[in-house]
C-alpha cells in the first residue's frame, strides 16, 4: 500500500504535473497557416457563426468537448476537501473521456459562496461545451444545481455521481441477480450512505423493478424510518415503516447490500447474516464498505463489487460516463433523458453476456472472464463499450426526440 501511494504521487507529478494536455488539431507551422488559424483568418468563421449560430458546431471544439465540473464539496467517499483537493479527481475524469470515448475534457474546479453561485457560474459559462459532467458536489445541494442547471443550459448537464452511478449500479446488480437466481421484485435491499448516488441508486433501481418498501436506506444516524424529524425531502422519499434501527436490524436475511457510503462498515458478521445467494456491492472510493477478500472469506456464495480497478467486478461510473457523453453529443442530444439511461443500461448489461476479446483478457491480468461471479460487468478497457453504449444511447435520444441531428450512417460500426 505504501508503494502504491509513491507511484500514484509519482504518476501524477512526472514527467509533467498533472495526467492531461491540450493539443492542436491543425497546421500552425508557417505565416500563412496562422494567417488562418488566427488574424486575419479567423474572423471569417466569427463572422459565419455570429450569423448562424449552430456553425459554432462546424468551425470550433464545441461539439466534442465536455467540461468536468465540480466544487469539490464530495470528492470521492474522502468527504469535503474543497476544489483544489478535486483536481486530480477532475483531470482523471478528463483522462477517461479522452481515452474511452475520445472526447475533449476540460476540468473546472470552482470556489462560491451560495447554490446561486455555483449555479450562475456553470450557466454562464456551459455554451462553450458540448456538455457538462457535474462532478463530486454534496447531496442535498447536488440535486438543487442538478435541476436548475438542466433548466437553464441548452446542453446536456449529467451529474455522474448520481446517474453514471446507478446506472453502472443497476446494469451490474441485475446480471449479479440474473446470476444468483434471484428475482429484483423480491429483493430486500440494504443501502449504506444517502448521498448522492445512494439516492439515484435506489431511483433507478426502483425503476427497473425493485420496491420502494423493501428498501431500507441508512445515513449517519442510522435507518431512515417514517418517525424520523431530520429528513430532508430526498431522504424522506426512502423512509421506511419500520422498527428497525440499525444496519444489525436491516442485514438481518438482506439480498442485496449496496454501499455508498465510506470504508468499513460492512463486517463479516453482518455478512454472514445476509439471505443466502446475496449480492454485495462496495461502491465507496477508494476504500470499499468492506474488502473483497474478507467478504468472500465467510461465505461461499456471495457476489462482490466495488468501485475500484483492481478486483473482479468493478462497478465504476467510468463504465457510463464516457460513452453516454458520446451519444449524446454525436446526436447532439440537448439533456440525457430517462431513455437514454435506460438505453445505457440494458447497453452495459448485454456485453457482459458475451465472448470477451483477447486483448481485454490482456489488459485485465487474467486468462479467461465468463459471465458469472466474477464477471458480472464489462471491464472499462473493453473497446467494444463505446460503440455498443454510445449506439444505444444515440438512438434512445433520437427516439426521444431530444437530438438535433438524425443517427449517422453506420453509426459506431
Ligand atoms: O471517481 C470514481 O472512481 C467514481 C466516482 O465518481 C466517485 O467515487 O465519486
Ligand atoms: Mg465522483
Amino acid at each position: 500500500m505504501a508503494d502504491l501511494r509513491q507511484e500514484a504521487l509519482d504518476y501524477h507529478a512526472l514527467p509533467t504535473p498533472g495526467k492531461i494536455s491540450v493539443e492542436l488539431t491543425t497546421a500552425a507551422e508557417t505565416s500563412y497557416d496562422l494567417s488562418l488559424a488566427y488574424s486575419p483568418g479567423v474572423a471569417e468563421p466569427v463572422r459565419a457563426i455570429a450569423e448562424n449560430p449552430d456553425d459554432v458546431y462546424k468551425y470550433t471544439g464545441k461539439g466534442n468537448t465536455v467540461a468536468v465540473i465540480t466544487n469539490g464539496t464530495a470528492i470521492l467517499g474522502l468527504g469535503n476537501l474543497g476544489p483544489m483537493a478535486a483536481k486530480p479527481v477532475m483531470e482523471g475524469k478528463a483522462l477517461l473521456f479522452k481515452r474511452f470515448a475520445d472526447i475533449n475534457s476540460i476540468d473546472i474546479e470552482v470556489k462560491h459562496k451560495t447554490v446561486e453561485d455555483f449555479i450562475d457560474t456553470v450557466a454562464n459559462i456551459a455554451d462553450s461545451f458540448g456538455g457538462i459532467n457535474l462532478e463530486d458536489i454534496k447531496a442535498p445541494e447536488c440535486f438543487v444545481i442538478e435541476k436548475a442547471l438542466i433548466e437553464r443550459c441548452k446542453v446536456p448537464v449529467f451529474h455522474d455521481d448520481q446517474h453514471g452511478t446507478a446506472i453502472v449500479t443497476a446494469a451490474g446488480m441485475l446480471n449479479a441477480l440474473d446470476i444468483q437466481g434471484k428475482n429484483i421484485k423480491h429483493a430486500d435491499i440494504v443501502c449504506m450512505g444517502a448521498g448522492a448516488a445512494a439516492i439515484a441508486c435506489m431511483e433507478l433501481l426502483i425503476k427497473c423493478g425493485a420496491q420502494r418498501e423493501k428498501i431500507y436506506m441508512l445515513d449517519t444516524k442510522g435507518v431512515i424510518h417514517t418517525r424520523r424529524d431530520d429528513l430532508n425531502e430526498y431522504k424522506r422519499l426512502f423512509a421506511n415503516n419500520t422498527d428497525k434501527r440499525t444496519l444489525e436490524d436491516v442485514i438481518d436475511g438482506a439480498d442485496v447490500f449496496v454501499g455508498v457510503s465510506g470504508p468499513n462498515v460492512l463486517s463479516a458478521e453482518h455478512v454472514k447474516m445476509m439471505a443466502p445467494k446475496p449480492v454485495i456491492f462496495a461502491c465507496s472510493n477508494p476504500d470499499p464498505e468492506i474488502k473483497p477478500e474478507l467478504a468472500l472469506s465467510t461465505r461461499d456464495d456471495v457476489i462482490i463489487a466495488t468501485g475500484r480497478s483492481d478486483y473482479p467486478n468493478q462497478v465504476n461510473n467510468v463504465l457510463c460516463f464516457p460513452f453516454i457523453f458520446r451519444g449524446a453529443l454525436d446526436v447532439r442530444a440537448r439533456t440525457i433523458n430517462d431513455q437514454m439511461k435506460v438505453a445505457c443500461v440494458n447497453a452495459i448489461r448485454e456485453l457482459a453476456k458475451e465472448p470477451v476479446p483477447k486483448e481485454v483478457l490482456d489488459a485485465s491480468g487474467v486468462d479467461s472472464l465468463v459471465f458469472g461471479k466474477e464477471y458480472i460487468i464489462p471491464k472499462p478497457m473493453d473497446s467494444r463499450l463505446c460503440g455498443r453504449v454510445a449506439k444505444a444511447v444515440a438512438m434512445a435520444a433520437v427516439e426521444s426526440g431530444v437530438a438535433a441531428l438524425e443517427m449517422p450512417e453506420n453509426y459506431m460500426e
